[in-house]
């Protein structure tokens, strides 16, 4: 299994949905830096589930606890321990399907691959795991506001293929009467970047980027500037003409030959529709016997709803590694 991001800002992710808790240790973090908890505790809030309706109604409080690595609130340059306790777990929700693959999750290749399985909120196959990048994306995120004001802006763009925003919760709500899920896209400008970031050939910026976003739960594709749209442009088109002071439009999503232009960093994820819903559907179970299955329980309807803060944490980690790796820029 892998579970560490990065490679001079190393993290390394542990915990289980349904387990005592979740956490990461960043290994590579520079000595000096405040570590400010309420800026982490706010990204925090901003991941977790039970805030309305429209999300799973699972209640945790997510309240961070920083294990080791600081002294007088500033870090040491030691490993940096930082963990939330899973509360409110309702592993019975679970019992009827322990044995069953819900399609579409990671049951079935998890069994396979592993030959055991923790089906209690899907293990480690379950988001509850992005607490861990969050933990560690929060303080990258601002870090690099601190010292480059690098900001995000990032937004829902679709919610089962319709772009019309003021439509989104009616039809999230209808989708939830009707036992089943939806697919979403989320839009995600990264301001402020500097030019210079990314290393061709292979750690081009938007590849970088791409692994981690792809790593994410539930993401199928991800799209740069004018995305799979260029395939229609012509080049007259897609073409950011350059001027004295800028770039007149941003096809290219401030990216060109894998290094950031130093115009926004615009990129498009794609997220399929949860998989655990009450709808009832066929599978098999650990003997191969064909059953019928329904997902009960505590689930997000469209997981756009929640993944922003997600996205955000994980590109400021691949950002912040990029630039500690390639002692970019005046940083040191
Ligand atoms: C923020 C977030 C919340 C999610 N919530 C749920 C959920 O409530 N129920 C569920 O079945 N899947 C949920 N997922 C998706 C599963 O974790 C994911 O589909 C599963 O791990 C299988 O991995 P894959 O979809 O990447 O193949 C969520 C994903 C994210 C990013
Ligand atoms: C708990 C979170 O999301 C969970 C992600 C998830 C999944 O299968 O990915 C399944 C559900 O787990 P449970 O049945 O334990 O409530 C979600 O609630 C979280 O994001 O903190």
């Amino acid at each position: 299994m892998s579970n560490i991001l990065g490679s001079v800002f190393k993290v390394l992710t542990f915990g289980e949905s349904h387990g005592k808790l979740l956490g990461c240790l960043i290994d590579g973090i520079p000595s000096g830096f405040y570590v400010n908890k309420h800026k982490i505790q706010k990204e925090l809030n901003l991941r977790k589930p039970g805030k309305s309706n429209l999300v799973s109604l699972r209640k945790e409080k997510d309240k961070l606890k920083i294990i080791s690595g600081i002294f007088c609130n500033r870090t040491t340059g030691t490993p940096l321990g930082l963990i939330v306790y899973n509360k409110n777990k309702r592993s019975l929700d679970y019992k009827n399907i322990s044995k069953k693959f819900r399609p579409g999750h990671a049951d079935y290749t998890y069994y396979k691959k592993y030959n055991i399985r923790d089906y209690r909120g899907g293990g480690r196959s379950s988001a509850r795991t992005t607490v861990s990048i969050v933990l560690a994306g929060s303080i990258c995120k601002y870090i690099l506001k601190d010292i480059y004001c690098i900001d995000f802006f990032s937004f829902i763009s679709c919610v089962g293929g319709n772009v019309n925003y003021n439509s989104f919760s009616k039809n999230i709500k209808k989708t939830i009467k009707n036992k089943d899920s939806l697919g979403s896209s989320v839009n995600i400008l990264v301001g402020n970047i500097p030019n210079g970031i990314g290393e061709p050939l292979f750690e081009k910026i938007e590849s970088e980027i791409s692994k981690t976003i792809m790593g994410l739960n539930a993401v199928k594709a991800i799209e740069f500037g004018s995305g799979i749209k260029c395939n229609s442009y012509k080049g007259s088109e897609n073409n950011d003409n350059i001027y004295k002071h800028g770039f007149k439009s941003n096809n290219s999503g401030g990216v060109l030959g894998g290094i950031s232009s130093g115009q926004n960093l615009k990129f498009t994820v794609h997220i399929k529709p949860t998989s655990s819903i009450s709808k009832i559907q066929d599978t098999i179970d650990n003997n191969l016997v064909e059953e019928k299955i329904e997902t009960t329980g505590r689930h997000d309807p469209c997981i756009g709803l929640r993944i922003i803060p997600i996205i955000e944490s994980a590109v400021a980690i691949v950002i912040f590694d990029l630039i500690l790796k390639h002692k970019f820029s005046f940083f040191f």
